[in-house]
Order: C-alpha cells, then sequence, then structure tokens
C-alpha cells in the first residue's frame, strides 16, 4: 500500500479524526527508528506502542509496573512480529527513578526518534512523589519535564534537517479549565483532584509550546506538540465516583472513544509526513485545534519552565536556558 508520498505504507487500522474516511491510518515504515512511550503498557499508550511497532521502530515501553509491561511487550511482539520492543521501569513519582531510566537507556547507545510523554494520573487523592511533589503535578508534568530535559541531547543527536525528532506530549481538553497557580503548584493551600490535574495538563501544554521555541532557536532539528486524545474508555477513570462509573459503563459505547481511537492523533502527531519539522501546536481529533488562551502565554510558559528546573534540580542554563 502507497502512503501519499508514494513510499510503501503500513495501514494500521484506525481512521484520523472525524473527516473519517478521507484520512485513513496510512503512514510510511519506521524501521531503523526508535520511540519511548510512556505509560505504553496499557491504555492509550499501549494501542500507541502497539502501532508505533507495526510501523518497525524499536519501541521501549517505559512504566511502572513490570508484570503488566512485560506482558504488553508479548502481546504487541505477538501481535506485530516485531521483535524490538522491550520494557524499561521508570517511576515518574520518582526523580531519582528517573535518572536511572535515562542512564540505562543511553548505555544502550541507541537513537531516539520519538518520545511520547503519555502516562498520567488523574483524580488521585492528595498524595505526594517521592520528592515530595503533589502527585498530578508531579507525575503527570513534572516527571515528563524531567524526563524529555534528560533525553533532549540524544533526541537532538537523533533528529536530521529531512527528519526532526519529535517529542509528543499528551495533555487533555481538560486544560482548558486548568489554572497554573505559581504561589502554590503543589496544591498545599487547596487540593482538589480535578484541579490538579487540569494543572497538570495545562502545564505539559505549556511546557510543550515553550521547549519548542527554544529547540527552534538553538537550531535543533527536534519538534515538540501536544495531543489532545479526547475522552477514551482507559483505566484513567479508576478514581472517580461510582455514580460516574456507572454512567461510563452504561454510555460508553456512545461517548467514548476505544484506547485505539484514543491513540490515533498521538500516532499521526509522531509519525506522519505531513507534521515534518513542524512543533508548537495542539492537535485533537486528527486536527491542529486552539488550545486555552493561557497556553500561549510566553510569560507565564518561561516563568513555569525556570520554576520547574529549580524544582527537579537542574540548572536553567543547562538546556533549559532563556
Ligand atoms: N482516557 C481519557 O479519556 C483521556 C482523556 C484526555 C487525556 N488523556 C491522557 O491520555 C494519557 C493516557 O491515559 P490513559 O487514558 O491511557 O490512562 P491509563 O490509566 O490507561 O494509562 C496511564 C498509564 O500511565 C502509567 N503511569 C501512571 N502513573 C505512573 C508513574 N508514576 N510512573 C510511570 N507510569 C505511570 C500507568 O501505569 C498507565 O500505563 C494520559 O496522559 C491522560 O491524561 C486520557
Amino acid at each position: 500500500m502507497l502512503s501519499k508520498e508514494g513510499v510503501e505504507g503500513v495501514r494500521i487500522g484506525f481512521k484520523l479524526g472525524e473527516d473519517n474516511g478521507k484520512r485513513e491510518g496510512i503512514f510510511p515504515p519506521q524501521n531503523g527508528k526508535v520511540a519511548i512511550v510512556t505509560g505504553g503498557a496499557k491504555g492509550i499508550g499501549y494501542e500507541t506502542a502497539k502501532h508505533l511497532s507495526r510501523l518497525g521502530m524499536h519501541v521501549i515501553i517505559a512504566g511502572n509496573h513490570e508484570n503488566q509491561g512485560l506482558l504488553s511487550v508479548g502481546k504487541i511482539v505477538k501481535e506485530t512480529g516485531n521483535e524490538k520492543v522491550e520494557f524499561m521501569y521508570l517511576e515518574l513519582a520518582s526523580l531519582q527513578s528517573i535518572r536511572q531510566f535515562v542512564q540505562r537507556f543511553k548505555a544502550k547507545n541507541a537513537l531516539l526518534h520519538v518520545l511520547v510523554n503519555n502516562a498520567a494520573v488523574m483524580l488521585v487523592p492528595q498524595r505526594i512523589t517521592a520528592d515530595g511533589f503533589e502527585e498530578h503535578f508531579g507525575v503527570n508534568y513534572l516527571g515528563h519535564f524531567m524526563l524529555t530535559e534528560l533525553l533532549l541531547d540524544t533526541l537532538k543527536q537523533s533528529g536530521s534537517t529531512d527528519c526532526n525528532s519529535r517529542i509528543v506530549t499528551v495533555s487533555s481538553a481538560t486544560h482548558y479549565i486548568g489554572e497554573l497557580n505559581l504561589n502554590d503548584l503543589q496544591s498545599r493551600h487547596h487540593y482538589s483532584p480535578h484541579g490538579a490535574y487540569a494543572q497538570s495538563k495545562l502545564a505539559l501544554t505549556l511546557f510543550s509550546y515553550q521547549l519548542q521555541q527554544r529547540l527552534a532557536a538553538d537550531g535543533s532539528h527536534v519538534t515538540s506538540n501536544v495531543v489532545d486524545p479526547g475522552v477514551v474508555n482507559t483505566d484513567l477513570y479508576k478514581h472517580t465516583s461510582w455514580l460516574f462509573k456507572l454512567c461510563k459503563w452504561l454510555t460508553s459505547w456512545l461517548l467514548f472513544k476505544t484506547s485505539t481511537q484514543g491513540a490515533s492523533t498521538v500516532i499521526y502527531v509522531a509519525v506522519s509526513p505531513d507534521l515534518e519539522g513542524s512543533g508548537g501546536s495542539y492537535y485533537a481529533n486528527g486536527q491542529k485545534t486552539k488550545s486555552a488562551d493561557t497556553s500561549y502565554d510566553e510569560d507565564l510558559q518561561r516563568k513555569l519552565w525556570a520554576r520547574s528546573c529549580k524544582l527537579v534540580g537542574i540548572l536553567e542554563h543547562r538546556q533549559c536556558a532563556s
């Protein structure tokens, strides 16, 4: 099957966005490329990892549940026939674990063409990470901030003019109602699970745009984009009320996307030739879309960046230079 560039393409079994039928999931093979998918053992991350493997990529599932990760690797190998799929332990709630993950990855001397910042928790009770960060902020945002920062040199080495490396950060429509409280990023004065999740997703969106600016300013062949996968029937909702779960159970066939549908925009942004060299955008339903006005506030982006460097203990002038 030929993709629109005339390259022998791989159909990966879904249609993109709401213009179903106009654009199908046919992408050029990605053999020889390497991807890391955080939280790739289940849900949207699993489908992303599976489809990237089907395209021939070497995929690393980075997650904090080893058994589940190994089971997912086995399923993907069986289903795609691609044996270059592996699990590597990564606990995003621990800066030490993130550092160790990056050390182990770098010891492989592999390139890195796609980083999918996908893992998340949602609506968890007030809890803190190993480093004392509020869990939504620490896992969803700061963990990925740190991971990306430590992998940036490899991403830069792996990208080229006609084949940029790609950072795909999974946000959520919830970011539209998010507020970033620079005076209380850890929600110590007031905690609401919804507010904390929304703040983490707004932070990821601000980060992704600021990262793109910095990458473009230093002429890197790396792009950074954000994706909203839509409302998807996954375990992310396990901390919701029983009433919500009942409604979800009754209506999921109608109102919720499947994980494969949820992964479609993530995969599109990770590999589509349409987006070569293009960064700094927000995608939903396979289309470039406007994110919340606050997310474009460059002053806020820079402030969050500086604060994040401080919180994770990275010198701002390292990669984070303003
Ligand atoms: N499901 C939806 O409706 C929906 C809507 C909008 C955005 N999203 C986003 O999509 C992404 C994927 O979510 P999903 O729906 O597949 O959820 P999911 O619960 O099925 O998967 C989340 C993954 O993150 C991993 N994870 C959680 N905490 C971790 C930690 N501390 N360290 C390492 N990994 C950790 C989990 O193990 C799991 O593999 C998330 O970023 C989520 O915010 C989902």
